[in-house]
């Protein structure tokens, strides 16, 4: 992340959920070295230990807090105790989620409220949470949702996540408008594939699927964790001050795949 200064976060409180793996652990790292006060919550508390340590190790400040983002009560109590113990939130991102590989038809109810309850639910009472102590206190803050392509260009055999990530996108936007009178900023940004724990032990196992998805993504390769930082980073930072309802593919170009012959 060396494009954005040194101290660039500073005294700024950034909260993620789903923090101790993949695109999150990510994200954590990156805000934790550029000086933000990192907090990370998710289920398990291994991951998440790991990535504090290896935050403080670096000279950073971050703490973690276990928490099921679908448990409407354990949201409300951890964002009550991370304004008390840590102060209040600038940033929220909205990271966590689930997914599975699954026909349609072969999917169970149960299955598809999982996924809607984690991503779409989840965001919504993470946000809320957040928002109305900043609506409160009259401050603004930042909110950013990780959507995903899936959500606007159908989402073959993954439909709960591809219907979760729409409903991301109206989250995003409805936010956008409801809170921006009072600085509250929300925007989404939209991975296309992305190698990652939960993603490869769950959606790219197949390495035939893995090399035609990467045949088709224009920049030639798969995403890394990595690719999708910078842009949460610019969404979070001054440089995104007058982006709200924004929703931001970042794939590599893997979404205008077309076969022209
Ligand atoms: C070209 C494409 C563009 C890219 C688009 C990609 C978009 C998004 C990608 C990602 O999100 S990658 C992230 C992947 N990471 C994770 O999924 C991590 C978290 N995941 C989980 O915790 C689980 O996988 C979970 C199933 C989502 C939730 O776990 P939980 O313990 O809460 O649920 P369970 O009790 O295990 O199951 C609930 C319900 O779901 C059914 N189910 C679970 N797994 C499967 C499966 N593999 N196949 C079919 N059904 C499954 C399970 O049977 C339960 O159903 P009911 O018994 O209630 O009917
Ligand atoms: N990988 C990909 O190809 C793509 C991913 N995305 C999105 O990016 C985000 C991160 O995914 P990725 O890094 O790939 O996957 P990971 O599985 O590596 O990370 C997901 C994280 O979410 C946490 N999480 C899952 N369910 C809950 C829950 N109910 N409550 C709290 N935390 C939860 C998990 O931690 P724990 O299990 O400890 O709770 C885990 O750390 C997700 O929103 C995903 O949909 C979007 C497009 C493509």
């Amino acid at each position: 992340m060396s494009v954005f200064r040194a101290g660039l976060f500073a005294g700024t409180v950034v909260v993620i959920t789903g923090g101790g793996t993949g695109i999150g652990r990510a994200l954590a790292l990156a805000f934790g070295e550029l000086g933000a006060r990192v907090v990370i919550a998710a289920r398990r508390e291994g991951p998440l230990r790991e990535v504090v340590e290896t935050i403080e190790e670096g000279g950073g400040r971050a703490r973690f807090y276990t928490l099921d983002v679908r448990d409407e009560a354990r949201v409300e109590a951890v964002i009550g105790q991370i304004w008390e113990e840590v102060g209040p939130v600038d940033v929220l991102v909205n990271n966590a989620g689930g997914n599975f590989v699954s026909p349609a038809a072969a999917m169970s109810v149960g299955g598809f409220k999982t996924v809607l309850d984690i991503n779409l639910v989840g965001s919504f009472l993470m946000s809320q949470a957040v928002g109305r102590r900043w609506l409160e206190a009259g401050r603004g803050g930042s909110i950013i949702n990780m959507s995903a392509t899936n959500a606007e260009s159908g989402s073959p055999l993954m439909v709960h996540s591809g219907a979760s990530k729409a409903g991301i996108n109206s989250l995003t936007q409805t936010l956008a408008v409801e809170w921006g009178g009072a600085g509250v900023r929300v925007n989404a940004v939209l991975p296309g594939p992305v190698r990652t724990e939960g993603s490869d032990e769950r959606l790219w196992t197949d390495e035939k699927v893995v090399k035609r998805l990467e045949d088709g993504i224009p920049l030639g390769r798969f995403a890394q964790p990595e690719d999708v930082v910078g842009v949460v980073m610019f969404l979070a930072s001054e440089a995104g001050a007058f982006l709200t309802g924004s929703l931001i593919a970042v794939d590599g170009g893997e979404r205008l795949r077309r076969l022209i012959f």
